[in-house]
């Protein structure tokens, strides 16, 4: 595993980056006492760069998710997502660019039970006060591969079509950037693979950047990098790894 040295550009790039962690630290308190998540992570993630985050349970990597998408604010540090600050926004304005923005995929799939498929993926744009065009709408489903499922309800559906259905509402909006939790800790292998061959193509065709938590080697294998997170920390990466060495390199953090 390659020590990742904080990957703040030592020359302007050319354009930001699409997500840009300064620094972020995050401490939790309770009546038990303190507990640092993060004790300051920086990094920088590249346009259209598929991104796995590992590490050992209670390394901070749903914390470090959490921070980047705005879902909650790091204790110290910021969040630059295309060039803006989160932390100088409004929680309306956060709200906005977060639909605007950013498209999310999380393990529980978090689809509402009572909308059609179609609706479910329409949804987003109708948050953002926009009329979803038909062919829009069919166009993501068929990307997904569940046009001939447009009008069932998600519990017609199998794990992995619900998951794609959450992916397919998550590519409606064109987001810049998607975060996913264990997007395939649900799925079997074979449905897993059809999930991730989606998201690797979100970077490799429309551009989109994806930093996805994962324990799996396989999911992470995917990627073209993984980051290792240990105690709050980055604790090195792999690039281009197969599972097999990922695996060993999470067996050696875990040590
Ligand atoms: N809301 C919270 N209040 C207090 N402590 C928290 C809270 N959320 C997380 N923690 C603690 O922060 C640390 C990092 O947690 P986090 O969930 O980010 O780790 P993780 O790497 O995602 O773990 P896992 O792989 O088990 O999901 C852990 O010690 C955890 O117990």
């Amino acid at each position: 595993m390659t020590a990742t040295a904080p990957m703040y550009p030592s020359v302007a790039p050319v354009e930001p980056p699409a997500l840009l962690l300064d620094g972020i630290a995050k401490t939790y308190r309770s009546k038990a006492g303190a507990v640092d998540a993060l004790r300051g992570v920086t990094y920088h993630f590249a346009r259209g760069s598929f991104t796995a985050v590992m590490g050992p349970s209670g390394s901070g990597k749903s914390t470090l998710l959490q921070c980047a998408a705005g879902l909650d604010q790091p204790s110290s540090g910021a969040v630059v997502l295309n060039g803006v600050n989160l932390n100088g926004l409004s929680e309306v304005e956060l709200t906005k660019l977060r639909r605007a923005e950013m498209g999310f995929v999380f393990q529980a799939y978090n689809l509402l039970p009572s909308l059609t498929v179609y609706d479910n993926v329409a949804l987003p744009l109708r948050l953002t006060g926009k009329r979803p065009a038909r062919n829009d709408v069919h166009g993501v489903l068929n990307q997904v591969g569940l046009e001939g499922k447009a009008k069932r309800r998600p519990s017609e559906l199998s794990g992995g079509q619900q998951q794609r259905v959450a992916i397919a509402r998550a590519l409606i909006t064109r987001p810049s950037v998607f975060f996913a939790d264990e997007p395939t800790g649900a799925l079997d292998s074979g449905t897993s693979r059809q999930v991730l061959a989606l998201l690797r193509d979100a970077t490799d065709r429309a551009g989109q950047t994806v930093v996805m938590v994962t324990h799996d080697p396989v999911a992470a294998a995917y990627a073209e990098r993984v980051l290792f997170l240990s105690d709050g920390l980055l604790a090195g990466h792999l690039d281009r790894a197969n599972p097999a060495q990922i695996a060993a390199a999470m067996s050696d953090l875990e040590k």
